[in-house]
Formats: C-alpha cells, sequence, structure tokens
C-alpha cells in the first residue's frame, strides 16, 4: 500500500501503491502514517518526499471504500503529522492530486508537480466538502476567490496554472521523483551532498 526507500543516503521516498489511482484507501492510510512515523523518528533521514507509482500521484479518498463504515486512521491526523514534522516533506505529483490526495499535497512542506498534471477537489461533484484541511490550507496559499473557485466548482488546474496561483513550487517536465529529492536536498542545504 506504501513503499518506503531511502534515497541519495537520507532521503526518505514514500510511494503510494494501491492501483489504479492510489486512493487513499484504510489500508494507504495506515501505511502512510507508518512511514512517515518511521521517517521523521528516524537520524539518518533528513527529508521525506511522497510520490505515486504508476504515474499518479493520487486520486483522493478510495470511493470502493464509500459504501462501508470508516475504518482505519483519519485522514487528518495523519496529514497533521506530515505537517508538523521537523524535516522537510516535498510531494511529488504526476497525473493527478484530487480532492484527500490534494489535501495530502497542502500538508507537504513542499510541492513539485510534473507539466502535465491536474490538482482539484472534486468532493463538491460527490455532494460533500473538502473535510481534510483543504478549505484552511488553500486560502492561506492562494487566496479566498481562487480557493472559493476550486472548492466549489470542482474543475481540475493544470500544474502551470497551479504554480501560477502559488500551490506549486516547481513544476518539471523531467522525472518528478527525482527533481523533488534533490529540491529535498536544496531543502535541508545538502543538494549535491
Ligand atoms: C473515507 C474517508 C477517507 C478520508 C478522505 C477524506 C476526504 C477526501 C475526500 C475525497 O478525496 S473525495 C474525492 C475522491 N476522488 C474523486 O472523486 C476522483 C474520481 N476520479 C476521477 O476523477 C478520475 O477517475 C481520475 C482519477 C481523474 C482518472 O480519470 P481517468 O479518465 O484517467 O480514468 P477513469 O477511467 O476515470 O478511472 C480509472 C480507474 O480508477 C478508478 N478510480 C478513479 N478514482 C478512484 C478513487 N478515488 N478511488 C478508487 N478508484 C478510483 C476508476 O473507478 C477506474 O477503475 P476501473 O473502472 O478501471 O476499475
Amino acid at each position: 500500500m506504501t513503499r518506503y526507500e531511502i534515497v541519495k543516503r537520507s532521503v526518505a521516498l514514500i510511494t503510494l501503491t494501491n492501483p489504479p489511482v492510489n486512493a487513499l484507501s484504510s489500508a494507504v492510510r495506515l501505511a502512510l502514517s507508518k512511514n512517515v512515523e518511521r521517517a521523521m523518528g528516524d537520524p539518518e533521514v533528513t527529508a521525506v518526499v511522497i510520490c505515486g507509482e504508476n504515474g499518479t500521484f493520487c486520486g483522493g479518498a478510495d470511493i470502493r471504500e464509500f459504501s462501508e463504515p470508516l475504518q482505519g486512521p483519519p485522514l487528518l491526523p495523519l496529514l497533521d503529522a506530515v505537517e508538523a514534522g521537523e524535516k522537510p516533506v516535498v510531494a511529488a505529483i504526476e497525473g493527478v492530486a484530487l480532492g484527500g490526495g490534494f489535501e495530502l499535497a497542502l500538508f507537504c512542506h513542499y510541492r513539485v508537480a510534473h507539466y502535465k498534471s491536474r490538482l482539484g477537489l472534486p468532493e463538491v461533484t460527490l455532494g460533500i466538502l473538502p473535510a481534510a484541511g483543504a478549505t484552511q490550507r488553500l486560502p492561506r496559499l492562494i487566496g479566498i476567490p481562487a480557493s472559493l473557485q476550486m472548492i466549489t466548482t470542482g474543475q481540475h488546474i493544470l500544474a502551470q496554472e497551479a504554480l501560477k496561483l502559488g500551490i506549486l513550487d516547481q513544476v518539471t517536465q523531467k522525472n518528478v521523483c527525482e527533481v523533488a529529492v534533490e529540491f529535498a536536498l536544496g531543502a535541508v542545504g545538502m543538494s549535491g551532498a
């Protein structure tokens, strides 16, 4: 459900692995929570990158679990742990970052995205509102009018627009995980080490 590896000697790369869109199922939330804790507690780890396998960051809540009672850890405490971590956490966004997946990216300290990726809060199309922090984190980044536009329409925006709005820190045409790892090393002053 997530893969954990150390790259460049000191960056914990956590990969969401839940085909087809790496949705935040109960098993993914549990595994992500354990791996964030592991990375934060490992003195050898200086930074963390979160990405998704097979060209998709995260499609949000796992709609296959919508008809079941909530199991596993809720999303918000997990995202709080990411944000409160003392090591920089970088989201490496490819494909889509939607709903809870976009919220996961918003709680990371930095966001690097592939130029073809799309971001959005489609909750309104399901008759709900973003419930894991986007209604606070997004306005802090881009202001209320642009946030309201995204929250109330559910429209996806392209990486370049997200960069212009201030949601993203970097957009790349290269391998987004590799770029995010370099970004993370730079964030701890270790680039090229
Ligand atoms: C339960 C509590 C957990 C905490 C959550 C906290 C609150 C969060 C809420 C949310 O995140 S709500 C938003 C949920 N996400 C969505 O609404 C996204 C819906 N999906 C799409 O918009 C599109 O599918 C896509 C991701 C943009 C991909 O589009 P594409 O055209 O490339 O492929 P599709 O044919 O549409 O889908 C492929 C495949 O993937 C399955 N799928 C898509 N999204 C999800 C998902 N969120 N969860 C599980 N599975 C998903 C889709 O059903 C297709 O499956 P198959 O038919 O191929 O089996």
